[in-house]
């Protein structure tokens, strides 16, 4: 059972209860109630197979829970309505770019598909922040596998939200800018309107990112401090 906890305001922007998740009727994870609200940045960690993607596709829609509902500001998940895309942004495993738009091109095309005021300074904030400048002009196929990541995060971060869903951000990253990325997750922290649930096998970006923790172990999903949780990740790692 998890609560919500260390936040005195803030709308709560997701709801579980009893939630399994899981392949037909096999539970990968759960069931388990859990609520986020909107100042909170909360880490899922847990090994290989534990569960993390599983939990995450199910939230944001991609797939169904074996049990249990899930409401994100009242809403069922449900990625072809509108209304639940206006409230999601996420990066998950999957790369999906289209290979004749360079990366400012798929930069202004997301801010402006998503009513985005000033899109040319925020493609160029996005750019600056995730180091794409030099890239700018240059097609998917031509980008390193980290720049197309920072690509994807670039997509996720220009665009508004109320919750970010991001698996394994840190996903080939160097160092320099797992470090960056933590300190802009951590930065939702306390914000006005945003939340975000990451999973993440590196310590120092949930150290930097999250203020609350879910470990999912053997099945089971359970609350731990962001400290108890990055200790977790440096004993199983
Ligand atoms: N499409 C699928 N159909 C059936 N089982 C699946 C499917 N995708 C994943 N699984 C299984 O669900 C379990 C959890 O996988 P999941 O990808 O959620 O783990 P994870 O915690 O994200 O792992 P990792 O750290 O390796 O990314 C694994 O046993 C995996 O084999």
């Amino acid at each position: 059972m998890c609560r919500r906890r260390g936040c005195a305001v803030g709308t709560v922007t997701l709801n579980a209860h009893g939630l399994a998740c899981g392949y037909n009727d096999s539970v990968v994870c759960g069931p388990f109630d859990f609520a986020m609200g909107s100042c909170e940045v909360v880490a899922v960690v847990g090994n290989n197979a534990a569960g993390k993607s599983t939990l995450l596709r199910t939230i944001v829609g991609d797939q169904r829970s074996v049990s249990g509902e899930i409401r994100i500001n009242t809403l069922v998940p449900n990625p072809e309505a509108v209304a639940f895309r206006r409230l999601l942004s996420t990066v998950t495993d999957a790369d999906a770019f289209f290979s004749s738009l360079t990366v400012q091109e798929h930069l202004t095309m997301v801010a402006a598909g998503h009513g985005v005021k000033n899109v040319g300074s925020s493609v160029d904030a996005e750019l600056s922040f995730f180091d794409l400048f030099d890239a700018a002009d240059s097609l998917p196929r031509h980008l390193s596998s980290g720049q197309r990541r920072r690509l994807l995060l670039a997509a996720a971060f220009i665009r508004p939200f109320q919750l970010l869903v991001l698996d394994e951000p840190e996903q080939r990253l160097d160092t320099g800018m797992r470090q960056i990325l933590g300190t802009r997750l951590g930065k939702l922290r306390g914000g006005p309107g945003a939340a975000a649930l990451i999973a993440t096998h590196d310590a120092d970006v949930l150290l930097a990112s999250a203020s609350r923790c879910l470990v999912i172990a053997d099945g089971l999903v359970r609350e731990v401090t962001p400290q108890e949780g990055a200790q977790w990740i440096t004993k199983n790692h």
